[in-house]
């Protein structure tokens, strides 16, 4: 026992939620070892991080003060593990687990040692985020052609450069000095490296993730001691999604953990390898494997998939590995449970309306929620979906573009404010008072050792608060709700939490116009749910997507799951480098397949409005030559293309 925390003897330890693990599975959980774990789309490896997690903080085998890091790729993952392993093993424990991507692991990194980094490398306090690829493109534009005039074919070889953020993490660090039979590419990187880093006279400096993760990696590299302090802190590491880790991101853990005493468990599927654009290596598992001394463990089960969608992905895995283990359903299904079809249509006027006919009856008859059913494309959601969510419409359901909400809903300070309106308009909202209540005590720094006439004065300042914001609201909804009349609401809210705190608590929110700019962003969110609906709970509701139907590309949806996904143009135009790209493509294809439980529909239209050479939108006829692969691994596993009111044949 210590800190009034009873730890539970490792023996003892049972797996949490009554959940039964494969065996190979629960020995990586009670592992000391390095382990990878292999093992395809629902077989339970981010499950398994989150019982791990669990059994080291409830058995005290990540002895405290040490922390748990998880490392997964997008912003939501990491939110879903650190809530699961919240709720689970109660937040005192909680707070040594520490869930984040990449990205912010190297940002955190390098904001929280700036000062220590190479005074040639380190960034200005106010460096700005570069997250465009045609940001760097303009800044390389504007300021090379002005610093070396001698170079007249900057622009050229700057344009013709479409990776131009990768290509200029390219190098080996620390930046070498230039020789005289340095290439234009070297120079270019150096110059823009000097411009990106300490800025030019009338821009502050910016920043890629990728040139982030070269300095936080450079940093670790140079500097023993925060090195070394990092190790300590961190005594168990995990890493989700592996198979996407790129090579910048690789070596940024080798410098950080090679050698060390951490623990290192990576999960990942080799098959769903989607990131190679943004330099995903392939055969990361093997060099990992020796690098860390690894453990290798399959796993065999499918917990996510029906027997009919298990039986298809087998068949795809076995085209993307020979040697691909078959994977075993679960019993919870019935032996033939599941659907699989292509519907081929005429035009995607015609898929659009036969769509949003099927998932109004499902919705009305079958019983399935708006949200468990996810529209995937390969990309341009808003182009492919948009007949789609039209149609839909009509009906009163909706369907959303994913990727406008799903980074501003994993910000603190965003979920914080709709709780707030949640409470003062709702009476029961258990979940959104204890985010509120733990949030609180949060910036207040409040714990178990704080008195407890200050905690009951915190909560009643919080419930006075929510009387006063209940009748703003109410105010706001006599008037037709403004901008800056909302604005002056979601201040009020600020203001209580008192933004100083919030910016102590959360470093994030210090930098640059970042917190005002997701401010803004929620409000004008708000500002136009609420227009439609006209009242403040189904707003909020609204804006979490509790009652639309996801739309998403294929790299978006990896990780979540659905009950039912449409996949909306399997066409050559979707897959427009298939014939170059076509290991690639198929994983794409395996990923969004995989995403559904009970049923998948893939389309494809003979006509489709799409972007022309032009970038116009314009109808235009689609073709399946170029993926004929594709329909043959579906028709391989017994799948059947289905032409409802169709007239002119796509196949
Ligand atoms: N041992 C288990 N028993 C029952 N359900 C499980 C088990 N492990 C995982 N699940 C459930 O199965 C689903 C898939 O699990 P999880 O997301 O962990 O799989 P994954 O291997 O990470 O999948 P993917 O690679 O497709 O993202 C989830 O709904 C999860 O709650």
């Amino acid at each position: 026992m210590r800190n009034n925390i009873t730890f539970i003897n490792p023996l003892n330890w049972q797996v949490k939620d009554g959940i039964i693990l494969e065996n190979n599975a629960e020995e990586v959980v009670r592992s000391s070892s390095n382990h990878v774990i292999i093992a395809g789309p629902g077989a339970g490896k981010t499950e398994l991080l989150a019982q791990k997690a669990c059994y080291l903080l409830e058995t005290d085998s990540c002895t405290a003060p040490k922390k748990i890091l998880a490392i997964s790729f997008k912003k939501d993952a990491a939110e879903n593990l650190a809530d699961r392993v919240n709720s689970r093993c109660g937040k005192e424990l909680a707070r040594r687990f520490e869930s984040m991507t990449y990205d912010s692991f190297a940002k955190h990194l390098l904001d929280h040692f700036r000062l220590a980094i190479n005074e040639k490398y380190r960034p200005s306090k106010d460096y700005r985020l570069l997250l465009k690829d045609s940001e760097l493109a303009d800044i390389a534009d504007k300021y090379l052609p002005v610093l070396y005039p001698h170079f007249p074919n900057w622009r050229r070889v700057i344009r013709r450069n479409s990776d131009l953020a990768n290509l200029l993490c390219n190098m080996k660090l620390p930046l070498p000095p230039l020789k005289p039979d340095d290439s234009i590419q070297v120079h270019i990187n150096l110059s823009l490296w000097g411009i990106l880093i300490k800025g030019t006279f009338d821009f502050e400096g910016g920043l890629t993730f990728p040139m982030i993760s070269r300095i936080a990696d450079y940093l670790l590299r140079e500097n023993r001691y925060i090195r070394n302090a990092l190790r300590t802190t961190y005594s168990h590491v995990f890493l989700d999604e592996f198979q996407d880790t790129t090579d910048i991101q690789y070596s940024l853990l080798k410098t950080s953990f090679l050698g060390s005493k951490s623990t290192i468990t990576a999960v990942g599927d080799e098959k769903q390898r989607i990131m190679v654009w943004a330099r995903a290596q392939k055969g990361i598992f093997n060099h990992f494997k020796i690098d860390f001394q690894a453990i290798e463990t399959q796993l065999f089960m499918n917990y996510r998939s029906s027997p009919k969608l298990v039986t298809i992905q087998n068949i795809v895995s076995k085209n993307l590995e020979e040697n691909s283990a078959e994977v075993i359903v679960t019993d919870k299904w019935g032996e033939l449970e599941g659907i699989c079809e292509i519907w081929a249509f005429k035009n995607h006027e015609e898929e659009a309306i036969f769509l949003a006919n099927e998932v109004i009856n499902w919705i009305n008859i079958e019983g399935i929620k708006p949200r468990d059913i996810c529209i995937i494309v390969k990309q341009h959601e808003d182009i492919y979906g948009e007949a789609f969510k039209r149609r839909l419409a009509v009906y009163g359901v909706q369907a959303r573009e994913e990727k406008e909400y799903q980074d501003l809903l994993s910000e603190e300070i965003v979920n914080i404010i709709l709780n707030m309106i949640t409470l003062a308009v709702k009476h029961q909202a258990p979940d959104a008072r204890k985010n509120t209540i733990d949030f609180l005590f949060y910036i207040n720094g409040f714990d178990e050792s704080t008195k407890y006439e200050l905690l009951y004065e915190s909560e009643d300042q919080l419930s006075k608060f929510l009387l006063e914001l209940k009748i703003k609201l109410l105010e706001l909804d006599k008037l037709i709700v403004n901008e800056a009349a909302l604005q002056k609401v979601v201040s009020s809210i600020i203001e209580f939490f008192d933004p100083t705190k919030i910016k102590n608590s959360f470093p994030k929110y210090s930098r640059g116009d970042y917190f005002d700019n997701l401010i803004n962003e929620i409000t004008m969110k708000i500002q136009s749910a609420y227009q439609i609906r006209k009242d403040w709970g189904n707003t909020v509701e609204d804006i979490y997507g509790n009652h639309s139907i996801p739309m998403m590309t294929i790299h978006k949806s990896k990780g979540l799951e659905y009950d039912t996904v449409i996949f909306i143009g399997l066409e050559d135009a979707a897959f427009w480098n298939f014939n170059n790209n076509s290991e690639e493509d198929k994983r794409a294809f395996f990923v969004a397949l995989s995403r559904a439980k009970r049923r998948v529909i893939f389309t494809a239209s003979k006509v489709r409005r799409v972007l022309n050479r032009e970038r116009h939108l314009e109808n235009i006829e689609q073709s399946v030559q170029n993926i004929t692969t594709l329909y043959k691994i579906l028709k391989d596993a017994g799948v059947s293309i289905i032409r409802p009111k169709l007239k002119n044949d796509i196949s």
